[in-house]
């Protein structure tokens, strides 16, 4: 990329995790419109300015060379030419030579410090992937702003297609790349192509060729699987380079005469089957008819006032929604008082380097204590009739587009080797309030038990992590899916095994590990 790069910076607040992080994005390139108007407002008053000197001194009379002697040899004129040419000019001279709008110029050099870099590009692109792959979508829905059933007044530019493309191609995804090549190639032109060309490069370099390029490649590896990959990509190249243009041309047009629907269709034969997790992702578990909804009067005593509506979702493991259990001012109060986000995480093991997340969802701990947050926390109890220090904090979390949490377990033994771990046991329990309605994907998935949760704002799901007597449930694997559209909140409250001790209707055994 022609991109300059700045170095990896870690502890930089990533654009790309958070609609919070977009958002500020979006002032960001608003600042940047802004500062442009201003400082082609001055250049187009130092064009005026300069159009009346022009007006001021070409009278457009003096044609002939018999009419411009006429004219100097009027010593009214001569006079005057020779004063201005001598006095006025060098003062003209000054005026085109000063910068015009010094300060706009100091404030772009500022704006353009706060763009994105090529990490949050990457990370963009990541999460644009992970869209794609996991619902199924494709470049030629996308491209005209499609989303699954939903299309939005939205269209991907030129170079939005190709930059898209390009990112499949350097990751072999050679299926997905032609595709979004072609629907470059068949967008309309840009309206200011010409001009803007010159500044950014013009996206049709190459990119027929390119585009035969990648469906080569996908259809030489796709139907040989003997061939290496190095072997596709060389005989590749040799075939291009030995076609003459107008084979080439005529290869192109045979491709793009076939219908986009049929083009994706011969590609996409090859692609492995969707995982359960994607399945779930796509809500296409088969639905469940031995569960009920019904009012927790019982838990605990304080539910015979006011019961919870509470939603069976699973019977082993044992999963459960409450509905109404998080109100808006709730939710305010908690966005409110979790200032500042990381991030997101990064796996454990990955953290040291500079691989992209893969856990991406930002988050900060609720820890100043309130009355919200106590009667929250008593809700918890309400719901789990578990015992939990009251002082410990709940995380919120804050999932952008595209971002997700890969498919893993609460327990210790997935590597969350934290503090409160090693003092209150393993995590039990898991309690996730939703803060936030997700228009499009989203959905809490746990694969191996085949539920789908999407959230609705203001209501929760809890699960058991472990067994009563302790060991580790792996059918308690779940994990959050892509959001395609929205801003998903969560609050999330882990609840450990060691506070339980009373409470429990079993008897926790000795931790066993499991085989
Ligand atoms: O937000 C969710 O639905 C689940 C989050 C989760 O799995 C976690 O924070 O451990
Ligand atoms: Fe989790």
């Amino acid at each position: 990329e022609d991109v300059e790069e700045k170095p990896y910076n870690e502890n930089r607040e990533r654009y790309s995790s958070s609609t919070v992080g977009l958002l500020k994005l979006l002032e960001l390139e608003m600042q940047f419109i802004e500062n442009l108007k201003n400082y082609t407002d001055l250049l187009s008053a130092k064009a005026n300015t300069l159009q009346d000197l022009i007006d001021s001194v070409d009278r457009g009379m003096e044609r002939t060379l018999a009419e411009r002697e006429k004219y100097v040899s009027n010593p009214l004129n001569g006079f005057g030419l020779m004063r201005r040419t001598h006095q006025d000019w060098p003062k003209w001279h000054h005026y085109i030579n000063t910068t015009v709008g010094r300060v706009e110029l100091q404030a772009l050099d500022d704006i353009l410090g706060k763009a994105p870099d090529s990490q949050d590009m990457k990370e963009a692109l990541i999460g644009m992937n992970r869209i794609e792959r996991t619902y199924a979508l494709e470049a030629k829905d996308l491209a005209k702003g499609r989303l699954l059933d939903k299309q939005y007044d939205i269209q991907l530019s030129i170079r939005d297609c190709l930059s898209l493309g390009q990112h499949k191609f350097q990751e072999g995804d050679y299926f997905r790349a032609s595709m979004w090549y072609r629907m470059a190639i068949k967008h309309e032109p840009e309206p200011n192509a010409k001009e803007f060309n010159t500044i950014l490069g013009d996206p049709l370099k190459d990119l027929k060729q390119n585009y035969a390029k990648a469906t080569i490649i996908h259809g030489l590896s796709a139907g040989n699987l003997s061939l290496s990959i190095q072997n596709v990509l060389d005989i590749t190249e040799a075939t291009i380079q030995k076609a003459s243009p107008a084979d080439l041309e005529a290869f192109i047009a045979e491709l793009l005469n076939q219908t986009d629907d049929e083009m994706s269709r011969e590609m996409s034969a090859f692609e492995p089957s969707p995982t359960a997790y994607e399945i779930g992702c796509r809500g296409l578990f088969p639905k469940r008819t031995n569960l009920v909804c019904r009012y927790n009067f019982t838990t605990t005593p304080f539910l015979r006032l006011a019961p919870l509506k509470m939603e069976e979702v699973n019977h082993d493991p044992y999963i459960v929604m409450y509905h109404e259990v998080l109100s808006d001012r709730e939710i305010e109060e908690m966005k409110g008082r979790s200032g500042q986000m990381s991030n997101g995480w990064a796996d454990q093991k990955e953290a040291n380097s500079t691989k992209i997340r893969d856990i991406v969802c930002r988050h900060t701990w609720w820890r100043e204590q309130s009355a919200i947050k106590e009667r929250v926390n008593r809700r918890i109890s309400d719901m789990t009739n578990f015992d939990f220090p009251p002082q410990e904090d709940l995380q919120v979390a804050n999932y952008g587009l595209g971002t997700h949490f890969k498919p893993h377990y609460d327990y210790t033994s997935d590597g969350y080797e934290t503090p409160d771990v090693l003092t209150l046991g393993d995590r039990l329990g898991s309690i996730i309030f939703y803060a936030s309605d997700v228009p499009q994907g989203g959905a809490t998935v746990f694969p191996r038990s085949r539920v789908s949760i999407f959230p609705r704002k203001g209501s929760s799901v809890f699960w058991y992590n472990l067994y009563d007597d302790g060991r580790i449930d792996t059918r308690s694997q779940h994990s959050v899916c892509p959001v395609i559209v929205g801003d998903r909140w969560t609050l999330t409250k882990w609840l450990h095994i060691v506070p339980q001790m009373f409470v429990m209707p079993c008897k926790p055994r000795k931790i066993e590990k499991s085989p």
